[in-house]
């Protein structure tokens, strides 16, 4: 069903001038990402294969993750539900809460303000910031909003299992020290966003979402089973990766390619526009806690905070995230 009366002004604007001066886009079928199943990562064979998938992809698709299916399902009809609300009702949703609803832009300042950076480059997407820590002391107006911190309550003890079972399998594979390595996945600080993806008819107007890295240590995506739109840049080539119903895609941060001292590495990725239907999907991140201090050779030791506050001084000054290499013990001059 398109809506587009629930759609952010800008987005619905470009969408109503470009409508039907569109180009066919060609797709590939096949994206060959490497599988992992979660109840096999004891087995040395799954290990290794985990191993492989995050020196040479920096992400896998998930199986056997033990999440209900109709939780994933649920989540993201509702997520779907909650996008349909006009633009003001979610606006003012989240007035007095501490969630956040943006537009425009996938980036947010400290104070968790949307950073728009004009027309140009603006992505094509809205989302909710969703941070656990505050889930409980969410007491929302609107239904969906309610129905939906209830499902997140019990996703996240999904996730976070997880999450510390894929890290705990990397860090043995990495020879981490345990004790360090428990701390690069802090209890509270998971987060979850919800996109939706306005579809639109000229898909050259731009990105759903541009290419980046993620500043996360994990990232697990519960997408859309029917509309695709992530790419991953594998070998200097854009690849699409298929909405499979009832699998996660991982994807490793910069945080993760930093702890490994780049034996893995930090996919760049992004999401592109679909012509006919819009997209949905439920990002959960997970970063080291803010003040952990991580060390590596390749890198100059830093923590999360130091991370994230210069990824979003670099977005203030000259419009992009630099990421990691701005913390390289050798820069290239
Ligand atoms: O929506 C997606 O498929 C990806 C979202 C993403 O890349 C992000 O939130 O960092
Ligand atoms: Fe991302």
């Amino acid at each position: 069903m398109k809506n587009i009366e629930s759609y952010p002004p800008v987005l619905r604007q470009v969408e109503e001038e470009r409508g039907g001066k569109s180009e066919e886009g060609m797709e590939d079928d096949a994206d060959g990402v490497p599988i992992i199943d979660l109840e096999w990562l004891e087995d040395e064979q799954e290990w290794n294969k985990l191993d492989e998938a995050c020196k040479d992809w920096g992400l896998f698709r998930l199986v056997n993750h033990g999440v209900p299916f109709t939780l994933l399902k649920h989540l993201q009809d509702l997520a779907k539900q909650l996008f349909c609300l006009s633009f003001e009702a979610k606006q003012a949703a989240c007035i007095g809460t501490p969630l956040t609803y943006f537009w425009g832009t996938p980036a947010l300042t400290p104070s968790r303000t949307p950073l728009t950076r004009g027309p140009q480059n603006m992505n094509f997407v809205e989302g909710f910031d969703l941070p656990f820590s505050h889930l409980p002391h969410l007491n929302p107006q609107l239904p969906t909003l309610h129905s939906i911190r209830l499902l997140l309550t019990e996703y996240e003890r999904h996730l976070s299992r997880i999450a510390k079972t894929i890290f705990e399998a990397m860090a043995k594979r990495l020879e981490l020290k345990v004790e360090g390595s428990k701390s690069y996945i802090a209890e509270n600080t998971g987060m979850v966003r919800v996109y939706r993806y306005p579809n639109c008819s000229d898909t050259n107007v731009g990105w759903g979402m541009e290419a980046h890295t993620d500043s996360s240590v994990l990232s697990i995506l519960n997408q859309d089973d029917e509309v695709s739109g992530l790419q991953i840049l594998k070998d200097d080539q854009w690849l699409t990766v298929k909405p499979i119903s009832n699998t996660l895609i991982v994807n490793l941060g910069d945080m993760m390619q930093a702890i490994s001292n780049d034996r893995y590495k930090s996919v760049t990725h992004r999401v592109s526009i679909n012509k006919h239907k819009e997209r949905i999907s439920i990002c959960y991140f997970v970063f080291p806690g803010e003040d952990v201090v991580i060390e590596s050779s390749k890198y100059k030791p830093f923590t999360y905070n130091e991370f994230r506050a210069q990824v979003q001084q670099d977005i203030k000054s000259i419009g992009h995230k630099i990421g990691l290499p701005r913390f390289l013990h050798y820069q290239d001059s």
